[in-house]
């Protein structure tokens, strides 16, 4: 079984012209866990993971996998396999024939094709023309792909796009898996709940800058969670809950309340005369924690629930019930959160579905980007065929808006589930010191979108916390860094001569210089690896999971692991994404491998992607 290899991004920063796509990025993704790499749309996920595939050069900093750049690797795709966003294919090959041709290129066994086609539920669909996949089997292709060379290390950028309700949850019990047999997984997302699932680890990316990084674990204070509450005359127990200072939230099951815990709302409910019908505790989820966080510093990460078995317990159930349901609802109260130490903003806060909508705008704009690359690109496409060139990817044509395009599958499966949880824990509490909660007088505090955007206030200066007790495992450490709301650092970084080193940053060759991880210094958040609460849910899920998981010995020759130096291919051969084919090919635009890279990839990739096929995920 293929081992994992250690992620390591050094001061990584990215300029395009005026835009900081990722500001002096430094982190370290470990094997043997799902590590999610969250933050809204625009936050510059996609662009730090092509830097890390080398399609994408840094302006600085470096990226390196197991020690190794991407660009000297000898047999990229034995040893890290990639799922891209928007990857684009020929649209007349067919899933078998663009497997073979990726195998063969990287010295694949071809008995690999037919086994990753299985795999990901494909291989009745062998000889079908990708052109005529839906949006979800293609997905399925790319994720065929990426397993290709039994490699160490996996990369899903919002792998879940295209997918249904089921199609997520195999991706969820796949990442699972692959990190459970030893392999580092590292997936984006900008889907608050697909992380929840199934992350041990959270990296949050938050205009360009690594604001949180934690383990799940430690951010399972059910203590910090909300909520839920319920009751025949809602109206008056939404009056009196606003009227203590709660900041609360109607949702179709019932009233989530944040700010405190169920045995104060429970008193004040029972001091009010209001009979409940709901009443529950439910655990953190990211929105909390990083709302929270936010206010204040209020968010203390918690010492880490050791191992597995135990977290089975809670964790679980809250991870997904906690979910709040697509706000349904208006938020109502919102008045003041804990401590009003943010600034004011609209505090309702949020499902993913908010999340989302907030995006819209951000960096759209800025979009700039290269230049004629996508034409040439496109014509290739039908040309194609050819197995010369073995880019998976072909797209047509470019437009320009590369970033925006508009989320389609937002979908998130989980939305509803909300509190399915409700199981009416009625308290009647007497206690009648309800001390209605701290104060009334808060300030709403900033949504959660403000917080990712930081358009608002917010972020405190980059503040370490504590690790919580116990928590050296790996993963456990959180550190919450930056404050997110500061543009500032990305501002002095836009210069406008950047330009230059974009076309510049073609020299593929270089495209992530093989300059090995350089020690950066401090910032290497993360620690162990432990499975939390949430992972531990996921792993039940696991049990259910039909399909078979086909790797195995196979592969002569390939060492997976170490993925160096094997074999003889050049990191040049372009196996990055589909085919595995050298850059040099011709696809490259399209596919997004080669030097010009950095433009032409985003561009090909949301343009082609996104209008042609409208899976784009960008707003
Ligand atoms: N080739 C490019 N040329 C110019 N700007 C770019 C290019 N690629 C990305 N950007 C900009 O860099 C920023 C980060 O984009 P990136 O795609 O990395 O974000 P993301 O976090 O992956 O977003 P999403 O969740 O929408 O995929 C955005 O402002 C985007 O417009």
């Amino acid at each position: 079984m293929p081992e994992g290899h250690v992620l390591e991004f050094t001061r990584v920063t990215k300029r395009f012209n005026d835009v900081t796509a990722v500001s002096d990025f430094s982190a370290r993704v470990e094997p043997g866990v799902v590590t999610a790499f969250l933050g809204p749309n625009g936050a510059g996920k996609t662009t730090t993971l092509r830097i890390l595939l080398g399609q994408v050069r840094p302006t600085s900093g470096t990226a390196t996998i197991g020690g190794v750049a991407y660009a000297d690797l000898r047999t990229p795709l034995k040893t890290i396999g990639s799922v891209l966003e928007e990857t684009v294919y020929r649209p007349r090959r067919s899933a078998a024939r663009q497997l073979t041709i990726a195998a063969k290129a990287n010295g694949i066994p071809l008995s690999r094709v037919d086994e990753v086609l299985a795999l990901v539920g494909l291989d009745g669909e062998r000889e079908g023309r990708i052109g005529s996949f839906s949006l979800g089997m293609r997905q399925r292709l790319s994720v065929a792909h990426a397993l290709l060379g039994d490699a160490g290390t996996l990369v899903f950028d919002e792998p879940a796009n295209g997918l249904d309700p089921e199609g997520i949850r195999w991706m969820r019990l796949l990442m699972r898996r692959l990190a459970d047999e030893g392999r580092t997984v590292l997936v984006s997302s900008h889907v608050l709940s697909e992380v929840e699932q199934v992350a041990d680890h959270v990296l949050v990316l938050s205009k360009g800058q690594l604001v949180l990084s934690s383990g799940i674990e430690s951010l399972a204070d059910p203590a910090s969670g909300s909520v839920v509450v319920d009751a025949a005359d809602r109206v008056a127990l939404t009056a009196a809950l606003a009227e203590a200072g709660f900041e609360v939230e109607v949702l179709r099951s019932g009233l989530t309340v944040r700010g405190g815990d169920a045995k104060t709302v429970g008193a004040l409910a029972a001091s009010a005369g209001i009979a409940l019908s709901t009443l529950v505790q439910r655990g953190p989820t990211l929105e909390d924690v990083f709302i929270d966080l936010v206010r204040g510093g209020k968010f203390e990460p918690r010492p880490a629930i050791a191992a597995s078995d135990d977290v089975e317990a809670d964790a679980p159930v809250e991870g997904e019930a906690s979910r709040p349901d697509a706000d349904a609802g208006a938020v109502v109260g919102a008045a003041e959160g804990a401590d009003a130490g943010a600034d004011g903003v609209a505090v309702d806060v949020a499902t993913d579905g908010d999340v989302e909508a907030s995006l819209p705008d951000a960096e759209t704009d800025d979009v700039a980007v290269a230049d004629a690359e996508g034409e040439g690109a496109e014509a290739a496409t039908d040309v194609d065929e050819a197995e010369t060139a073995a880019s998976p990817e072909v797209i047509e044509e470019e437009t320009s808006e590369g970033p925006e395009a508009p989320d389609t599958e937002s979908a998130n499966p989980d939305e509803d589930r909300a509190e399915g949880d409700d199981e009416t824990t009625q308290s009647d509490a007497a206690n009648d010191d309800a001390e209605a909660v701290d104060g009334g007088q808060s300030e709403p505090g900033p949504s959660f979108d403000e917080i990712l955007f930081g358009s608002g206030s917010a972020a405190t200066e980059s503040s370490v916390l504590d690790d919580p007790a116990g928590s050296e495992q790996e993963h456990a450490g959180t550190e919450v860094f930056a404050g997110l709301g500061d543009e500032a650092s990305d501002d002095d970084a836009l210069a406008g001569d950047d330009s230059a080193s974009e076309s510049a940053a073609d020299e593929q060759g270089e495209i992530a210089d093989a300059s090995a991880p350089e020690s950066d210094e401090n910032e290497d958040p993360r620690s162990a690896a432990v499975s939390s609460m949430l992972a531990a849910a996921a792993r039940a899920y696991y049990e259910d999971e039909p399909q078979p998981y086909p790797f195995g010995e196979k592969a002569e020759g390939e060492g997976p692991a170490d993925g160096e130096h094997h074999e003889g291919e050049h990191h040049h051969e372009g196996e990055q994404h589909h085919d595995g084919e050298q850059h040099h090919e011709g696809e490259q635009h399209h596919e997004g491998e080669q030097h010009h890279e950095d433009e032409h990839h985003h561009e090909g990739e949301h343009h082609d992607g996104e209008h042609h096929d409208g899976e784009h995920h960008r707003y």
